[in-house]
């Protein structure tokens, strides 16, 4: 059984969620002569197959570092290069095969190739299919921060192979839940309920639980950007829990899984909601309790708040010198919460703080 969500906008396009899709591809690159295809070492096999699937176009793999180490201004360059080599056109598509970061820097390349060309994910990770695949936000990150060089470029289709999982570490099965929750909490309350009633389902490859959590997330993030792609309002509410997440993962060097660090951001954020007043105690309880039964963590030296504290100016909500977090006013009520005061913040940090 195929899925197909749509996304609205200047440009819409499907989100493909289903076993086998490597079918789909010939359509969404349709009139290529070129397919570059970027993926990190570890999904190479992967990558060959799609390359192969790619049918006409001739195959340009450029296989790049994995993880965050991929997501870089050096990486993105060397593939600027391998695309003027192989004199790559404007009707020339450009595939991501591998998770989140893969496709955050493939989007990235497509998007500042002759000021934009196609471009296509193929997701291999839960955070990679339910929400860095959807949405066109493409990026790289730079020593000042996360996602700090980027584009907003949407891709011409997106493929979200399940099979793709089978391989996928159990780890990062559990961080890519981090952002399903985020989309529980920020909209869709069912996707909690499915998780607090079998987190060991939630979290396996071949069920149905984790195929439909994957595709109410995506719905979820499909219903906001389709009506805000370059975030002037409504899509600040996916950055839930991620204003801490990214200073967390920075301080990291990137060595941190992004729903890990996503996890912990999201208690602070909900403690940020809870202490000024808007949220109840029970739904910020819920954070923890969720977020702990699918193993993820929830907790961080207090010794880095001050380094954190810094961090987070760079956050791309703030507006002057007005740091803005999305926090919640109830179940699925997200909103903004502009210039909490340092007390305020750091009380909220306590709430994480090991
Ligand atoms: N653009 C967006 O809107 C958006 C949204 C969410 C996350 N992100 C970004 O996505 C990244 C996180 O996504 P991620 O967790 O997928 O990161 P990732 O790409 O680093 O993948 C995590 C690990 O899983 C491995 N992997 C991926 N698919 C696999 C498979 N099928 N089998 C075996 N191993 C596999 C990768 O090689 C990597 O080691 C971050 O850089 C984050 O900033 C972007
Ligand atoms: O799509 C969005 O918008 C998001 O904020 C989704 C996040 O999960 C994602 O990690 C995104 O890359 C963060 O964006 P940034 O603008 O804060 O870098
Ligand atoms: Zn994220």
């Amino acid at each position: 059984m195929v899925t197909r969500i749509p996304v609205a906008g200047d440009r819409p396009y499907d989100v493909i969620v289903g076993r086998g899709l490597d079918d789909e591809l010939p359509s969404l690159i349709e009139g290529a002569a070129r397919v570059a295809v970027i993926h990190p070492p570890t999904l190479r096999e992967r990558a060959e197959a799609v390359a192969k699937a790619a049918g006409a176009g001739t195959a340009i793999p450029i296989e790049v570092p994995d993880a965050e180490q991929g997501k870089s201004v050096e990486v993105a360059a060397r593939c600027w290069d391998e695309l003027g080599a192989a004199g790559f056109t404007r009707t020339d598509v450009v595939v991501g095969v591998g998770g989140g970061a893969t496709t955050d820097l493939a989007g990235y390349v497509a998007a500042a190739w002759l000021r934009g060309v196609r471009w296509v994910p193929v997701s291999t990770s839960v955070a990679g299919m339910v929400d860095a695949a959807v949405g066109g936000k493409t990026a790289v990150n730079i020593p000042a921060g996360k996602n700090l060089v980027g584009a907003f470029h949407p891709p011409a289709g997106v493929l979200c192979d399940l099979d793709a999982l089978d391989t996928l570490p159990r780890a990062d099965i559990a961080a890519g839940l981090a952002e399903v929750v985020k989309g529980g909490f920020i909209a869709d309350p069912r996707i909690l309920e499915l998780i607090e009633e079998s987190p060991e389902a939630a979290l396996d490859p071949r069920g149905d639980v984790l195929r439909e959590l994957v595709e109410r997330k995506i719905r979820v993030k499909a219903d906001v950007v389709g009506v805000d792609l370059k975030e002037s309002g409504l899509r600040e509410i996916l950055n839930y829990g991620h204003t801490l997440g990214h200073a967390i993962e920075r301080r990291e060097k990137y060595t941190w899984k992004h729903g890990h660090a996503v996890a912990v951001g999201m208690i602070f954020a909900a403690e940020l909601g809870r202490l000024s007043g808007r949220l109840d105690d029970g739904t910020a309880a819920r954070h923890r309790a969720v977020l702990e039964m699918l193993g993820l963590p929830t907790a961080y030296p207090e010794s880095a708040w001050p380094e954190l504290r810094d961090s987070m100016r760079v956050d791309k909500k703030t507006r002057a010198a007005t740091l803005r977090f999305v926090v919640l006013d109830g179940l699925a009520k997200p909103g903004i919460l502009a210039g909490p005061d340092d007390d305020l913040l750091r009380r909220a940090f306590a709430a994480v703080a090991r």
